[in-house]
């Protein structure tokens, strides 16, 4: 799924591979060089990224809608927009409400990472319950070692933390939440294999989450079938991450969709065609924005270049608002440099 290209001369050559470099986030040498100045990100040329957020606004007025865009009615907030040339591909901008998104970007940090969920930790840290909280509550993750045979890791208090020169192998709770980089709900999807592990003990994709996504994938399913929602992949970005151009190609049914819904920070999307040498469409994502990829858009490389964490770029303003009214301030400054993609799939 998340197969990169290998780092040879000639993937640098692939048109996806360009794009992909075009937008990444690079810094300025100037702003490195000096120890007092703050990291100053390269100016990006944005003028060929499709904006339906503009579009939608201008088409809400009256006005004409770019060449190969078209507008389909959805019975969302907003219109709905396909691509010509990308049968099965949709976007819906703004979809989801300021409500919905402070509810989905609080269930992506409190409750989607914890067991039976896995996480990237799990690799290295077995299951790990809490971590949002251990994080707010400045805990360290510390290596149990009394059992021998089977040493495990526990989050502590920062004063219980063994003193340095023990052995003691300890990471606070803060960076892991900074190093978190996806979670998978429902049917566990095993990176190793690049496919679902059934065997794998689960709990079902919580109910609120499977009837939104029901809601969402509506337009693009096949006439009179109900999509299920069976797999969810959760993915957690910080200023500098990206997602590589790939494909989703391990669920029986390309006909029904995957249901992606964007948080947090703006990112760039790169929508390719069905091989890295065809020219990829560049479009922003925002908060709230809901993308549907089925049929043919199914064999599309796809990738997420770029996140912008600047305040001006960001266009997280209202969502900070609505946290800063809910008292919750670690959840918004976790938002001020973070994205969060949550991806639903019928895996059957
Ligand atoms: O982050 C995104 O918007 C895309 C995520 C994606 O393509 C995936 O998880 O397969
Ligand atoms: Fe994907």
């Amino acid at each position: 799924m998340y197969g990169a290209e290998k780092p040879s001369g000639d993937s640098e050559r692939t048109a996806f591979r360009r794009a992909e470099k075009k937008y990444k986030l690079y810094y300025d040498d100037r702003s490195l060089k000096s120890s007092r100045k703050k990291k100053q990100a390269k100016p990006v040329d944005v003028s060929d990224v499709i904006d339906f957020k503009a579009i939608a606004a201008a088409h809400e007025r009256g006005g004409e809608l770019p060449v190969g865009v078209a507008a389909a009615p959805c019975g969302f907030r907003r219109p709905m927009f396909c691509l010509e040339g990308r049968p099965g591909f949709y976007f819906i901008p703004g979809a989801l409400s300021l409500e919905e998104q402070c509810q989905w970007m609080r269930e992506s940090l409190l409750s989607f990472p914890q067991p039976p969920n896995r996480t990237n930790h799990n690799a290295i840290y077995g299951p790990l319950q809490d971590l949002f909280a251990a994080a707010k509550e400045r805990k360290v993750l510390v290596k149990d070692e009394s059992d021998g045979d089977h040493p495990t890791w526990k989050f502590v208090d920062e004063a219980e933390v063994p003193l340095r020169g023990n052995g003691c192998t300890s990471c606070p709770a803060s960076a892991l939440l900074r190093k978190l980089r996806w979670s998978t709900l429902g049917l566990q999807f095993d990176w190793s294999q690049r496919n679902y592990d059934v065997s794998l003990p689960h709990n079902k994709i919580p109910d609120a989450l499977c009837q939104l996504a029901k809601r969402l994938a509506t337009p693009a399913m096949p006439q009179g079938e109900e999509f299920r929602p069976e797999a969810a992949i959760v993915n957690y970005f910080a200023s500098g991450d990206t997602l590589g151009g790939h494909l989703d190609d391990m669920e029986a049914d390309w006909s029904k969709p995957i249901v992606s819904m964007s948080l947090g920070c703006k990112a760039i999307f790169l929508l390719g065609g069905k091989t890295r040498q065809d020219d990829p469409i560049a479009m922003f994502l925002r908060s709230g924005d809901v993308l549907l990829m089925a049929g043919e858009a199914r064999e599309c490389f796809h990738g997420v270049p770029r996140i912008f964490t600047d305040e001006d770029s960001a266009e997280i303003t209202p969502l900070e608002l609505h946290f800063s009214n809910q008292d919750d301030c670690f959840l918004q400054e976790y938002l001020r440099s973070s994205r969060i993609n949550i991806n639903i799939r019928q895996v059957f």
